[in-house]
């Protein structure tokens, strides 16, 4: 940013009465203290955003630690960028011996000390978290973890699966803690289904580290249902950024099932997308309105009783309706089925007696 361009903005803060700056990309501390100064106001990046909105969300003492931890790796590679101008700065008006260095030097070692006994703390918090699941045979069940862009709607519609009130609001962030209840479905198979912590652009890097743990179960599941919000007008960056953090925390393998949410909004109509092999891999729904909501959870249940029956490597093949996997479980041929080797979406109201209403 050039001065004129400074000085434009400053004239804009006084005359509208702009309480703070937020600026779409990183600032050193050095630009950040140099902005503030001339006009006045604080002056945030990115990340401190994002850092200060997951600090208010932050309900969990594991979710409060992970927060903190994010925090503290952010100081520090500030400090690593003031270092060199700092140093550069001191020696030039003459200080002896750079007191300065010395200084962030302790201020380094007290972070980094910090950091270690938090992580520390998350590691045994994730391992208990682990004791606990085992405890709850939670090894077994089919694992169903939902995940996508924050304000997608995942705890809209893991209330409206499961029946609990999760904290659902129209803010960015709104779930930290990932919450997991057990989900009864149709055919009376039963799966645990996880509400997690939502992804944004440019995801800070610190974040991702401090939410590993958490994030590293979302991919162990069997099954992730990606929610996207289909009336977002950037709706497909949202996917792509979405792929790119699965792909980050090591969950690109993970069977996934698109979920097309806020179809009431896009002023769409419920419908299933199938793959090459006549597998259901999307659907459109309302969490809102649960139209959809029926065919879903017909597709759970086939996923689930899929891997029970056939083993986790094929859990992803047998899945093309309620009706039709009874047809695959009392014998049916399903790799003589799929006529068709492209993907086609159908319409829920025109798929044959298999169709609609579950
Ligand atoms: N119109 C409409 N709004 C919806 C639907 N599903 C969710 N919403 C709204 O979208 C907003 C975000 O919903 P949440 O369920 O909190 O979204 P989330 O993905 O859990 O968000 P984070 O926890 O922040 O990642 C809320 O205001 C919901 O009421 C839907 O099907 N239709
Ligand atoms: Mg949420």
């Amino acid at each position: 940013m050039g001065s004129g361009k400074a000085e434009e903005i400053k004239a804009r803060i006084e005359a509208e009465d702009i309480g703070f700056v937020i600026f779409d990309n990183p600032l050193s501390p050095v630009q950040q203290r140099n902005l503030n100064r001339l006009w006045g106001v604080p002056v945030l990046d990115r990340t401190e955003l994002i850092l200060d909105i997951f600090a208010q969300r932050a309900r969990s003492n594991e979710g409060k630690l992970q927060v903190e931890l994010a925090r503290i790796e952010h100081q520090l590679t500030r400090l690593v960028r003031g270092w060199t101008h700092l140093e550069r700065q001191r020696g030039g008006i003459g200080q002896r011996g750079g007191p300065g260095e010395k200084q962030i030097e302790l201020d380094r070692r007290m972070l980094d000390g910090k950091a270690r006994r938090l992580r520390e703390r998350l590691h045994r918090l994730a391992r208990q978290r682990r004791t606990r699941r085992r405890a709850r045979g939670r090894n077994d069940a089919y694992m169903v973890s939902l995940v996508g862009y924050t304000n997608a709607g995942k705890s809209t519609l893991f209330n409206a699966l499961t029946g609990a009130g999760t904290y659902e609001a129209d803010q960015l962030f709104a779930t930290l803690d990932t919450l997991t209840r057990r989900l009864r479905l149709p055919n009376g198979e039963m799966v645990v289904l996880s509400d997690t912590v939502g992804f944004v652009r440019d995801l800070p890097h610190q974040l991702v580290e401090a939410f590993r743990a958490t994030l590293e179960e979302t991919a162990q599941a069997d099954l992730l249902l990606h929610v996207v919000d289909v009336s977002a007008a950037d709706r497909d960056e949202q996917v792509e950024q979405v792929e790119r953090v699965l792909a980050e925390i090591g969950a690109a393998e993970v069977p996934t099932i698109v979920v097309f949410n806020k179809i009431d909004a896009a002023g769409l109509t419920p419908e299933v997308g199938r793959d090459p092999c006549g597998s259901i891999d999307r659907l459109w729904v309302s969490s809102r309105t649960g139209e959809g909501l029926d065919r879903l959870r017909a597709v759970l249940a086939e996923r689930a009783a899929a891997s029970r029956t056939v083993g986790q490597a094929d859990a992803g093949q047998a899945d093309a309706g309620s009706q039709s996997q009874l047809q695959h479980i009392d014998g049916g041929a399903p790799e003589a089925e799929p006529a068709d080797h492209q993907p086609v979406v159908v319409p829920m109201a025109a798929s044959g007696p298999s169709g609609a209403r579950a």
